[in-house]
């Protein structure tokens, strides 16, 4: 397990003289689950764009296992903040989208789905279309087909962030389950500084634009976690000193 299998190193964006990300330098290792928390419009999203390579960085480099990032053959599986699940395709097809872009038959992408609806709770729903399913089913069908595509590296864009407190709860449990199965590297951005801490081994804190990294946090709950363990001593002491960090970042 290399401890930096992808670098931002001293990264800047700016949109039409708006500087966005000011300097950024982060990194997630393989097998961890990494957060970034930030105010509105600090630039989250954008990190994660850069990182699919939709957008250029003006300055600063991007590295995979050491390698520059755009020369070095990688996979990371997006997953938007909307479930973008294809209205007018079963959810069994929706799933299998993730295989199918990679040039694999629908008949042979369902196949290898098919078998994993019973742990991502959608065993009955194969053949539903996504408006009969609940926002928690439907972003767990969306999570399924994001994590189907045995990528390198899960991009998270706010991937809760509609769903109601109990269905959220819910699916950080489930999803918290699944990681400590699978150890997937992820990069999960997010608001939600109790979610954070719930899933991440560490968190980056940005500044609001042009967002620097204020702050790093280690998250020293052992696996697998619980709800439960979000009322630890542990647990509190960092949430409190994150949202701290986020309402006084002078103070920090
Ligand atoms: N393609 C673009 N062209 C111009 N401005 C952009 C573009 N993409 C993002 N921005 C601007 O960059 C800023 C940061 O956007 P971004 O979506 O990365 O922030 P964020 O931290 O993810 O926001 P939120 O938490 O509200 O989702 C915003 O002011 C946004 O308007």
């Amino acid at each position: 397990m290399t401890d930096r299998m992808v670098e931002l190193r001293n990264i800047s964006k700016s949109f039409d003289g708006l500087k966005v990300l000011g300097d950024i330098s982060l990194s997630v290792a393989s097998g961890e689950f990494v957060s970034i928390v930030g105010p509105s419009g600090s630039g989250k999203s954008t990190v994660l764009r850069l990182l699919t390579q939709a957008l250029r960085p003006d300055s600063g480099s991007m590295l995979f296992n050491g390698a520059p990032l755009e020369q070095t053959p990688h996979s990371f599986a997006f997953m938007p903040q909307r479930d973008a699940l294809m209205p007018w395709r079963r959810i069994i097809d929706n799933a299998a989208l993730g295989l199918e872009v990679k040039g694999i038959s629908r008949r042979a992408a369902r196949a290898t789905v098919a078998p994993l609806f019973e742990r991502f709770g959608l065993a009955g729903f194969e053949r539903h279309y996504p408006s009969e399913l609940s926002g928690g089913m439907r972003q767990r069908a969306a999570l399924l087909r994001t994590v189907i595509q045995s990528q390198d590296m899960l991009l998270l864009d706010e991937p809760f962030g509609a769903l109601d407190a109990l269905t959220r709860t819910q699916i950080q449990e489930w999803l918290q389950g699944m990681w400590t199965e699978h150890r997937w590297t992820a990069l999960l951005i997010t608001h939600d500084v109790r979610e954070a801490v719930f899933l991440s081994d560490r968190i980056y804190v940005l500044s609001a634009r042009p967002a620097r990294v204020i702050r790093e946090f280690r998250v020293p709950l052992p696996r697998p976690r619980s709800i439960a363990d979000l009322g630890s001593p542990a647990a509190q002491a960092i949430e409190t000193e994150i949202l701290q960090t986020l309402l006084h970042p002078q103070e920090t």
